[in-house]
C-alpha cells in the first residue's frame, strides 16, 4: 500500500517551513558557502606540510556515516591514476597493516565518534602521520593536539550530514598536498558556484515544475529509488543520495554501480517491485485498502567520465525498467572538473531527499530512531 502524497504542499511556503523547523532546507542550500569556508580554514591548519613530507604508501580515511564518504570523494577525485591507495576504515581503529609509513585521516563532524577516536589513537600508537578533522573544541581535537597532529576545524553543524562539503574539502586538500589527486583553487571555486547556482534553483520558492529538487522528490514518492551511477564518481553521488533518502526521508534506497547492477541487480526489475508489482495492482483492484503498489523507480546519474561500455549499459537498463512500466530519472553530471562534476549529481538529490520528507510531512532532521538507537547501546 502507497501513502497518500498532496504535491501542491511543496509549493507552500506556510506548509514547508513548518515540516521543516530546524531549517534542514535552509541548511543544504548552503552548501556553496561552506565549500568556500571548508577551503580557507584548510589552508589556515596548515595542511599544505603534508606536501614536504614523503608520500605515504597508504592513506586511511576513518570515520562513519558522511564522514566515511570524504574516503569515497578522495577515491573518486583522485581517479584510477591515484598513486597512493586510499582506504576506508569504517569501524573502530585502523587495519593492522598500518604504521609509520602512512597517514590516518580521522573524520568526525561530532568530533566524538568512537571510531574516529579509536583511529586517531591507534594512528598515534602506531606512528602513522595523523590529520584530524572535526568539530572544534571535541574530543578529536584534544587527541590530535595530544598527538602534535594536523587537526582541521569543522564548525558545528546538526546533523553531520549537512556538513557533507565541510568535511569533504579537507580531506582532498591532504589528498593534494600528498601528491595524490589535483585540485586547483578554480575547481573549489567554481564547484562552490555551482553548489550556490543549484541551491537557487532549488529553492522553496521555485515551484516544482521549474524546480528539479521538488520534481525529482514527487518522482520518487512512493517508490523504492533504485539508484545507479554509470562512472565511479556518479557512484559516490549514488551513495550519498542514498544515505540522504534514508535519514531525510526515512526511504529504502538501493544504490551502486551499474557494472554490478548488470551483473545481477537489474534483475529487481522483473520482481515483485518491478514488472510483478502491475500484477499486484490488479490482484488488490476490488480491495478497499488498495492505495497502488509500491515500485521500483530507477534513477540514473550519469556522467562523461563513464566509458563507451557504461555508456551503453546506461541507456539498455533505461529501455529495460521503461518496458516493464518502471519509471526512471536521469541526471547528468555537468561541469569541468571531477569535483564540479560531483557536486552537480550531489546537490539537487539532496533537495529532493528534503523535499521528499516534506511530502510525508517528516521533520528531515529529527531521525528519531537514530536517537532512540545510540541512547539504547550508549553510543
Ligand atoms: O561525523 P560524526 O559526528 O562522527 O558522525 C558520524 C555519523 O553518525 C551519525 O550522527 C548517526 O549516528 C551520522 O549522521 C553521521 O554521519
Amino acid at each position: 500500500m502507497t501513502a497518500q502524497i498532496d504535491e501542491t504542499r511543496l509549493d507552500d511556503a506556510d506548509v514547508l517551513s513548518g515540516a521543516d523547523p530546524a531549517e534542514m532546507l535552509r541548511a543544504t542550500a548552503g552548501a556553496g558557502p561552506q565549500l568556500r569556508e571548508a577551503v580557507s580554514l584548510a589552508a589556515e591548519a596548515g595542511l599544505h606540510v603534508l606536501s614536504e613530507e614523503i608520500r605515504p604508501r597508504a592513506l586511511v580515511v576513518a570515520g562513519v556515516g558522511t564522514a566515511a564518504r570524504t574516503g569515497d570523494v578522495l577515491n573518486a577525485v583522485a581517479g584510477p591514476r591515484c598513486p597512493v591507495p586510499v582506504i576506508l576504515h569504517r569501524s573502530r581503529g585502523v587495519p593492522g597493516w598500518v604504521g609509520a609509513a602512512d597517514v590516518v585521516i580521522a573524520v568526525s563532524a561530532s568530533g566524538r565518534s568512537p571510531e574516529a577516536l579509536a583511529a586517531a589513537e591507534a594512528a598515534m600508537h602506531r606512528g602513522a602521520r595523523l590529520v584530524a578533522i572535526g568539530a572544534p573544541d571535541s574530543e578529536l581535537q584534544s587527541m590530535a593536539e595530544r598527538a602534535r597532529a594536523l587537526f582541521v576545524p569543522v564548525p558545528r553543524r546538526r546533523p553531520a550530514r549537512v556538513a557533507f562539503w565541510s568535511l569533504a574539502a579537507p580531506v582532498l586538500l591532504a589528498g593534494r598536498a600528498l601528491g595524490m589527486c589535483q585540485v586547483a583553487e578554480a575547481d573549489f571555486a567554481e564547484t562552490a558556484t555551482r553548489l550556490d547556482n543549484d541551491a537557487d534553483r532549488c529553492r522553496p520558492t521555485a515551484e516544482s515544475f521549474v524546480n528539479e529538487g521538488k520534481s525529482l522528490a514527487i518522482e520518487l514518492a512512493n517508490t523504492i529509488p533504485v539508484v545507479w551511477g554509470t562512472s565511479a564518481l556518479a557512484t559516490v553521488a549514488a551513495n550519498r543520495f542514498a544515505d540522504q533518502l534514508a535519514a531525510n526521508a526515512r526511504y529504502p534506497a538501493i544504490a551502486g554501480n551499474l557494472v554490478e547492477a548488470g551483473r545481477g541487480r537489474v534483475g529487481l526489475i522483473d520482481g515483485v517491485f518491478g514488472s510483478l508489482a502491475d500484477d499486484a495492482d490488479d490482484f488488490f483492484a476490488d480491495r478497499v485498502d488498495s492505495a497502488g503498489t509500491t515500485k521500483l523507480r530507477l534513477v540514473l546519474l550519469r556522467d562523461d567520465g563513464e566509458s563507451e561500455v557504461d555508456a551503453a549499459r546506461a541507456t539498455a537498463i533505461e529501455n529495460l525498467a521503461r518496458e516493464r512500466g518502471i519509471g526512471v530519472s536521469v541526471l547528468n553530471a555537468e561541469g569541468g572538473s571531477e569535483l564540479e562534476r560531483l557536486a552537480s549529481l550531489i546537490a539537487v538529490p539532496d533537495f529532493a531527499s528534503v523535499y521528499l520528507a516534506l511530502l510525508h510531512g517528516l521533520d528531515p532532521i529529527a531521525v528519531r530512531a537514530v536517537s532512540e538507537l545510540k541512547e539504547r547501546t550508549n553510543a
